[in-house]
């Protein structure tokens, strides 16, 4: 489980998190769900400890940032993180030789999923090869928790109802995802909890499964019951 208690964060004199805590589990699909500003990207760096947080703590089962516990996860960013000039062979390999946790088979099979040719460089690939490269190499590696950030944007519809069809498949099965969109329309059905964020707090925090089942809400339909006043 990773667990964010009252996380502060600012930039500047400016509040960025005011007090953030929820916590996303092994196995569940976990949404961010805010606009422009509300602090998703930062709560991800935060968790990943590439931005340093004023106060609060986040642990990852039970134990803070350390060496064992950063091997349990992996941040799949919306910008491309290899080399340009390498190609797609070439970043596996890369991953081969930094990650333990690599997986080739698995790479290997998501390459063949999305279709995409192992001799292409990384500097040509369109906006949603891309991301599926992000993905390739997010999800080829061995680890309990994958943060997803904006993994839809700026993405035609074949190619986001292909990469929705990912968040069902036992690539991400038994894992715990924290993934942010804005384009919630695609995994609506899939997530298991959402957070709604307004101006770096938790606005509201739910269950999705029990909410349609209880009060028959869909998360857009509970986002406009939150957002729209
Ligand atoms: N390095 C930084 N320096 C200064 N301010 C920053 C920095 N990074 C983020 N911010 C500010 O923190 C706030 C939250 O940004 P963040 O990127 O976390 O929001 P977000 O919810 O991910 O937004 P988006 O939906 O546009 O991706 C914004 O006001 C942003 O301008």
């Amino acid at each position: 489980m990773i667990e964010l208690k009252d996380i502060k964060k600012k930039f500047g004199r400016k509040n960025v998190l005011k007090g953030v805590s929820f916590t996303a589990n092994k196995g569940e699909i976990t949404c961010l769900i805010g606009i422009n500003g509300s602090g998703k990207t930062t709560i991800m760096n935060a968790i990943m400890n590439l931005t340093p947080v004023h106060d609060g703590e986040i642990l990852i089962d039970g134990a803070k940032l350390n060496k064992t516990s950063y091997e349990k996860i992996t941040f799949i960013p919306d910008a491309i993180t290899m080399i340009p000039s390498m190609t797609i062979s070439e970043a596996m390999q890369f991953m081969t030789d930094y990650y333990d946790s690599w997986n080739q088979e698995r790479a290997d099979e998501i390459l063949g999923f999305f279709k995409l040719e192992k001799d292409d460089k990384i500097s040509s690939l369109s906006k949603g090869n891309t991301s599926k490269i992000n993905l390739l190499l997010g999800l080829a590696l061995d680890v309990d928790y994958l943060l997803m950030d904006e993994p839809f944007s700026g993405i035609d519809m074949f190619t986001r109802e292909q990469i929705a069809d990912i968040f069902t498949s036992h690539l991400v099965e038994d894992r715990g995802v924290i993934v942010t969109t804005h384009e919630i329309g695609d995994i609506e059905h899939l997530i298991d909890k959402a957070i709604l964020l307004e101006d770096g707090v938790v606005l509201h925090e739910f269950d999705t499964e029990e909410k349609r089942e209880t009060e028959g809400k869909s998360v857009v339909d509970v986002m406009r019951e939150v957002y729209v006043q």
